[in-house]
């Protein structure tokens, strides 16, 4: 479907507002917790500078964000110290002292675990940095997670799941893959990290680790899951994986053999926020109505979003879910009040 690609032309756009707002203020935090060469700050000075002279805004969105997140990581040299440079706000979410309240509230029943995995992808780090992220959680413009969980009560010999945010949307993740794992829903489940620190908050294989580590340390359900997570890595179960491709600036429909043949046996791969569902479909600006179905028919196996909404595409609405949305005047596609669940078969 030939739908306009989504760029930052528009002053005042939710793109706009993304690299003329939401970079500089992820490089005012880096610069000011992060220990850093003078050589280093002048580079992410300068990287600011960029966005915010417009250079970047008629490149398409996915585009300019992702040579963003790799100049950081060429500035902050991940590749000669493998240190995260937004290790600290990962850090900050494993020390909250609200954890063990928040893992306390975690659900048991499937159906509301599904709930917890799409409402965790509120916590993305990136997005609490921009004016306009909304902290209530207004509900679900398609849910459709009676169709998915007849689907999943079939059982699947493998489960591919692509993990978004490290910290609470992690833990909640971790809750479900040990459900469907214990439940025998799933034989396998294998858990597709960043190959390297991305979108600030996105998992990378150190923070599997840091967050089974921290849910051991809480005696009782957590731990207990820790005990079970640790087992199934052990015996082959849960299997982690970080190909360069879940970092790539492209939808998912130019996937390489190489990546495509790593989850072309899944019963289902369950695709985990914003920017997993503007890589399946596209990034581009379709009517809200266009069929969902269609636009991800390319991709080698079922699939199932949970998402929040927080950038401007969506496919797949009923025409009276979109009016009465709309009717509101507020702007629904991006304050991560509203969510979705949304299953092709
Ligand atoms: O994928 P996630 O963590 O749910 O969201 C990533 C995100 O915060 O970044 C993009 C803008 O930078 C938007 O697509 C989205 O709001």
């Amino acid at each position: 479907m030939d739908a306009p690609e989504i760029t930052s032309s528009e002053p005042g756009s939710f793109p706009w507002r993304v690299l003329h707002e939401r970079h500089p203020a992820i490089i005012k935090q880096l610069r000011s917790h992060t220990d850093l060469t003078l050589d280093q700050h002048t580079a992410l000075v300068s990287l600011g500078a960029e966005f915010t002279s417009g250079a970047w805004d008629p490149s398409p969105f996915l585009r300019a964000e992702n040579y963003f997140y790799r100049r950081i990581l060429a500035i902050t040299r991940w590749s000669e110290h493998h240190r995260d440079p937004f290790g600290f706000l990962k850090q900050g979410e494993l020390t909250d002292p609200g954890l063990p309240h928040f893992l306390d509230t975690m659900p048991h029943e499937l159906p509301d675990l599904l709930a917890a995995a799409v409402w965790g992808n509120r916590s993305d780090l990136s997005f609490r940095l921009q004016s306009g992220a909304s902290d209530a959680a207004t509900g679900f413009v398609r849910d459709d997670r009676s169709e998915v969980l007849g689907f999943l009560s079939i059982g699947t010999p493998t489960v591919a799941y692509f993990a978004d945010n490290a910290g609470r949307e992690l833990i909640a993740d971790l809750f479900l893959i040990d459900s469907l794992l214990e439940s025998g829903l799933a034989g396998v489940v294998d858990l597709h990290v960043k190959p390297f620190p991305y979108f600030v908050s996105d998992v990378i294989a150190a923070d599997l680790t840091a967050t089974v580590d921290r849910l051991a340390a809480e005696p009782g359900r957590p731990a207990e899951l820790a005990a079970r997570l640790v087992r199934a890595r052990h015996d082959g179960r849960l299997n982690l994986r970080r190909d360069a491709f879940q970092a790539a600036p492209m939808s998912f429909n130019q996937m390489p053999p190489e990546f495509e043949a790593q989850i072309a046996d899944a019963g289902i791969t369950i695709l985990k926020g914003d920017l997993h569902y503007r890589r399946l479909v596209g990034d581009r600006l379709y009517p809200p109505t266009t069929s969902f179905a269609e636009l991800t028919e390319y991709f080698p196996t079922p699939v199932l979003v949970l998402r929040t909404l927080k950038s401007e595409v969506i496919t797949g609405l009923a025409p009276s879910t979109v009016a009465e949305l709309d009717a509101t005047g507020e702007p629904w596609r991006t304050t991560g009040a509203h969510a979705l669940i949304q299953h092709r078969p």
